[in-house]
């Protein structure tokens, strides 16, 4: 700062106003030069003067009134109040405890797994950019939830550089649980760029930090049972080819593995990522197809169940949110640390990649038929050719891998995670009327 300011200022070296190095012009007009002259040296004293004054009172004055940070307002990001939440949210309970990251934080999987780092004693920290894709009020009901169990949620986007750093200027996050992004299949038909916005350019910008971090963290992230495309052998194994994507959504995912290994290659970043599986539960997304399927049978309202071109009902591997949140923590418990130190790579790191699913594929029609039940109301089924718009017929997860490496095991069958569902959706929205209460607990 200092040296910028000297960079603007007058010149204070008396000897660059030397006369024989005046512009020859001036030598033709003596007086005027002499007068030029004297009153250059009187301008070079005066900034000299200026300038030790400053230097005295500004650059010598404690730091307290001189730190660019304190001008900040108190609670605003860089503000003190703001820095104090953030130190609070992020300190562990013991040494052996990590302090994490979480991007998405007010996200469905994002408050989840916050949650259950923060109750083992981590320290945790959420990042959020509360964008408008699905009802906003949801994710400050999750906020809320975070905030009564001691998580500071920042509101920002990864693409903000500056904002990043300055999280990693105050904290020293030993991982980054990296879950913002822009999710949904479909809605890549609508919102092309949206998901080069989160899902690649915000990536990439939240690698580079990670990458400049002095330790540089370990990272785990989501990405998606999709990059397996049009694929047709299951189940799906992560030693398949990844390389048909059926929507943008699952290309940007696909690009999302491609550029960790180029972090991990060049900057000894340690990445883990995980392909979720059709993930579903209390405070779950309303953009998807059980969420929606509940609202609108208690509505009364038609809902569409896509079905292939043979008239088979298309089938997921759904996976309840709490066996998620396991493969999560596995996942991060069993990260190696990145190899980097000031950018550059000093050894080999860890890349891995999983698959977390349920291994038991269900049709949509047995999905609705189990929400049927559970609702008490009969559904109105409209059977529909699935739409060419990104959807794949079916999904199926092998989770061996993640079974050895991260102990990873799915408990909880579609009926009963179903049931906890609409057990919160129903406290959450009522039976009939929308509320807007977030009482219900985790
Ligand atoms: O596994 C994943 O990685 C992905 O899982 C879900 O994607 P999807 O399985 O397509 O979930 P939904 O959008 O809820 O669709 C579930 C099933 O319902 C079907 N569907 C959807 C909408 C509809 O009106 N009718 C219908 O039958 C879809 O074709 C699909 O088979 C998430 O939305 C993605 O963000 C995630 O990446």
């Amino acid at each position: 700062m200092a040296s910028s300011l000297l960079d603007n200022s007058p010149p204070s070296t008396p000897g660059k106003f030397k006369p024989d190095k005046a512009p020859p012009y001036l030598h033709h007009h003596h007086h005027r030069s002499l007068r030029l002259q004297s009153n250059i040296s009187k301008l070079t004293f005066y900034s000299f003067l200026f300038l030790v004054l400053f230097f005295f009172f500004f650059l010598l004055s404690p730091p307290s009134s001189s730190s660019p940070r304190r001008q900040l307002s108190a609670d605003l990001p860089g503000g003190r109040l703001w820095e104090k939440k953030v130190l609070k949210s992020t300190r562990p309970e013991s040494a052996v405890c990590f302090t994490v990251l979480v991007t998405g934080a007010a996200g469905f999987v994002g408050t989840h797994v916050s949650i259950a780092l923060k109750r083992r004693g981590d320290g945790v920290l959420g990042l959020d950019n509360f964008n408008h894709y699905y009802d906003v009020n949801l994710k400050h009901a999750r906020r809320n939830v975070l905030d009564r169990a001691g998580i500071f949620v920042v509101e920002g986007d990864i693409n903000d550089a500056d904002l990043l750093r300055r999280l990693f200027d105050v904290v020293y996050f030993t991982h980054v649980m990296h879950l913002a992004a822009q999710a949904g299949v479909r809605y890549a038909m609508q919102n092309p760029k949206s998901y080069v916005h989160s899902n690649i350019a915000g990536f990439v910008n939240l690698l580079e930090v990670c990458k400049s971090a002095n330790p540089q963290p370990a990272i785990v992230w989501a990405s998606s049972s999709s990059v397996y495309g049009l694929n047709s052998k299951v189940p799906f194994s992560e030693k398949d080819r990844t390389d048909r994507p059926a929507s943008l959504y699952a290309a940007t995912k696909k690009a999302g593995e491609e550029i960790a290994h180029t972090y991990n290659h060049i900057h000894g970043l340690s990445i883990t990522g995980l392909r979720f599986f059709t993930v579903y539960g209390p405070w779950g997304r309303p953009d998807m197809a059980y969420f929606f399927f509940t609202k609108d049978i208690l509505k009364g309202k038609e809902i569409s169940v896509f079905e292939t071109a043979d008239g088979r009902s298309v089938a997921r591997d759904f996976t309840y949110i709490d066996d998620i949140v396991k493969g999560c923590l596995g996942a991060l418990d069993t990260a190696k640390k990145s190899t980097g130190s000031g950018g550059k790579k000093k050894g080999p790191a860890q890349l891995r990649i999983y698959n977390l699913g349920n291994t038991s594929p269900v049709p949509m029609t047995k999905m609705v038929s189990i929400l049927e039940k559970l609702l008490k109301v009969k559904a109105k089924k409209k059977a529909q050719p699935l739409p060419r718009n990104g959807d794949v017929e079916f999904t199926h997860a092998n989770i061996s891998l993640a079974q050895r490496e991260l102990g990873y095991k799915p408990a909880t069958g579609l009926e009963s995670g179903l049931k906890k569902f609409v057990r919160w959706y129903v406290s959450y929205y009522g039976t009939t009327k929308k509320k807007n209460g977030s009482s219900s607990a985790l």
